[in-house]
């Protein structure tokens, strides 16, 4: 059976635009552009050319290659020729292959919104379809409002979408503007609508307002649409668009689809999708969501013993599709969740054998769980648990030893009256068999300490002048001063490796001196490569 097409649009750069706290430069959108052109999507929609500088500065020249450049913009106002209408020349002056119009279809929208007739809108969708293809340009005709408006008066929604249709727009795509409109009914209209535009003209625009956008675009193409918008990782007004990230992989790996669908996506990039979407999270300066489908770190970890042990014997136990299709990676936690299965795989992971009847492994295994109860977290602190394994396992050298470490927190007056808060910190240590003292100002007083520990390794200084720390986070276990408080440090070196370690204390200075130790430990490991599996990024 000849498997049909289904054209995938992203408009990160403009409905993503649309976001709250999120505000593309000219190049953020050139880079996202060059992504997503290189990905294979089949349209990237740049922005709206005239609506302000960047997205006009963004126009002035073809930003794809392969994927079609499309401009966003309204139709012609009423009451003006399409010639007269400033927007809409600035629309198709813009270096774009397509212009994608947004059009009103709610005959309440075009009461309230626009106050003009609801002849005067169908003129304005004909007019400027028409105008677009006489640029030259490929039209298409966002319906706004399009569910909204059938099931409030579906002749004058069905007339919209005819009058796009037949003044020649490539697609006419069908918009759930307000999000709220649940996929059996999406089914339905466009069941309804395909009597009018077939659905090889049809496309569908689902925003995420209850969570539903990915299946609301889905439900449209099993009505008919060959045609999906959305973004990366799901960002758009409100609460986001249909996430081209979740959306791509479905269509391309459950055989529901493949059987009927192809896209213009091939393998190869598919299973660069999860750095695709990673890479975008930092473009904006966010963490990654961890639960994301198929690009989360958490889309294929297991904490829990029971799968960890069917995982390891057969993956497909545990996975609906194999982590590499989407550049992702299988994940064997250890933590109070976990069995042995989990331990002898994460162990394994890092280079680290041990027999599953080898008494060590318990004892490692009870250890981590009795820590856990006590408020660490392996899970989240990897190197911790591999300091830990070793130290169990007898293959960890002592670098170093803590002798005692004392801190200060002063609040003084200076010399003009002004308040000053100072940290100082001294930290003694031992390096073969010599004791070595180092004083230190901060910051505040974990600082204050990180900068005395640092000061004087001995002969272990030049060894760690590159070792940073770029992540602190604390976490109050349960509540009250008095509480057990949790640290976790993230540290990374030139060479681009990442790693977490954990302190646990009722003193959160104790709690970060221990994390922070710890990361330099493993530092020293890993430069005699004993340590395992590192992040490099
Ligand atoms: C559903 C969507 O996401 S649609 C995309 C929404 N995105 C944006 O609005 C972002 C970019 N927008 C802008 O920068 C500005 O709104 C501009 C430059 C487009 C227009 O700015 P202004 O001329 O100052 O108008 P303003 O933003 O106040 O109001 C929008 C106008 O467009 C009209 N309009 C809205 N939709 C349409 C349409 N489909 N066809 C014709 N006119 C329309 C409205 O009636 C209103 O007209 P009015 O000023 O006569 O009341
Ligand atoms: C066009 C668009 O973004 C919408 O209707 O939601």
């Amino acid at each position: 059976m000849k498997k049909e097409r289904i054209y995938l649009y992203d408009t990160t750069l403009r409905d993503g635009q649309q976001t709250p706290g999120i505000d593309f430069s000219v190049e953020d959108k050139k880079t996202i552009a060059a992504m997503l052109d290189e990905f294979g999507v089949d349209y990237v929609e740049g922005g709206y050319p005239g609506a302000n500088p960047t997205d006009t500065a963004f126009f002035k020249r073809k930003q794809t290659s392969r994927a079609k450049f499309a401009a966003f913009g309204m139709t012609k106002r009423a009451g003006v020729s399409a010639s007269n209408d400033p927007g809409l020349s600035v629309l198709l002056q813009a270096a774009s292959d397509a212009v994608c119009f947004v059009a009103k279809s709610w005959d309440y929208h075009v009461k309230v919104a626009l106050g003009c007739t609801n002849e005067e809108n169908l003129e304005a969708i004909t007019a400027s379809v028409t105008a677009a293809r006489m640029a030259g340009k490929e039209a298409l005709v966002d319906c706004e409002h399009f569910f909204d408006g059938y099931k409030a008066n579906p002749e004058y929604a069905l007339a919209c979408a005819a009058a796009a249709y037949e003044a020649g727009a490539r697609w006419v795509v069908l918009c759930d503007t307000n999000g709220g409109t649940q996929p059996g009914e999406v089914a339905e209209i466009v069941n309804a609508v395909r009597k009018t535009v077939p659905g090889d003209r049809l496309g569908i625009h689902a925003h995420n307002d209850t969570e539903q956008a990915v299946a609301v675009s889905l439900a449209a193409i099993d009505a008919g649409v060959r045609h999906v918008q959305g973004t990366l990782n799901g960002i758009g007004e409100r609460c986001g668009n249909a996430n081209l990230v979740t959306l791509i992989p479905t269509l391309m790996l459950k055989s529901y689809w493949t059987d009927r669908f192809e896209t213009g996506i091939s393998a190869e990039a598919l299973a660069r999708i999860t750095r695709l979407s990673r890479t975008f999270d930092d473009i904006l300066n966010r963490a990654p969501l961890e639960q994301a489908a198929y690009a989360g770190t958490s889309a294929f970890a297991t904490k829990a013993g029971i799968h960890a042990s069917a995982l390891i014997k057969e993956p497909a136990t545990y996975e609906h599709v194999p982590p590499e299709t989407v550049g992702n990676r299988r994940r064997v936690m250890v933590s109070d969740q976990g069995g042995k299965s989990n331990f002898i795989a994460e162990l394994d992971r890092r280079g680290i054998k041990v027999a599953k009847d080898d008494p060590r492994l318990d004892t490692l295994i009870a250890l981590v769980k009795e820590r856990e109860a006590a408020g660490y977290a392996y899970e989240s602190a990897d190197a911790s648990f591999e300091l830990l394994a070793r130290g169990v396992l007898g293959t960890i050298p002592l670098f170093f030893r803590v002798d005692s470490f004392r801190c200060m927190v002063e609040r003084r007056f200076d010399a003009t009256g002004q308040v000053k808060t100072v940290s100082e910190a001294i930290v003694k240590i031992e390096i073969d068999g010599e004791l070595r003292m180092s004083v230190a100002e901060g910051h505040g007083p974990v600082n204050a300490l990180d900068i005395a520990l640092r000061k004087d390794l001995g002969r272990y200084q030049s060894e760690i002048e590159d070792l940073q720390l770029v992540d602190f986070k604390v976490r109050i276990l349960n509540g009250g001063t008095e509480a057990i408080t949790r640290v976790l440090i993230e540290s990374h070196d030139a060479t681009g490796a990442r790693w977490r370690t954990v302190g646990v204390s009722d003193n959160i200075i104790d709690a970060s001196f221990h994390a922070l130790m710890e990361s330099v430990v493993y530092k020293l490991m890993k430069n005699r490569e004993m340590a395992g599996q590192i992040a490099a990024e």
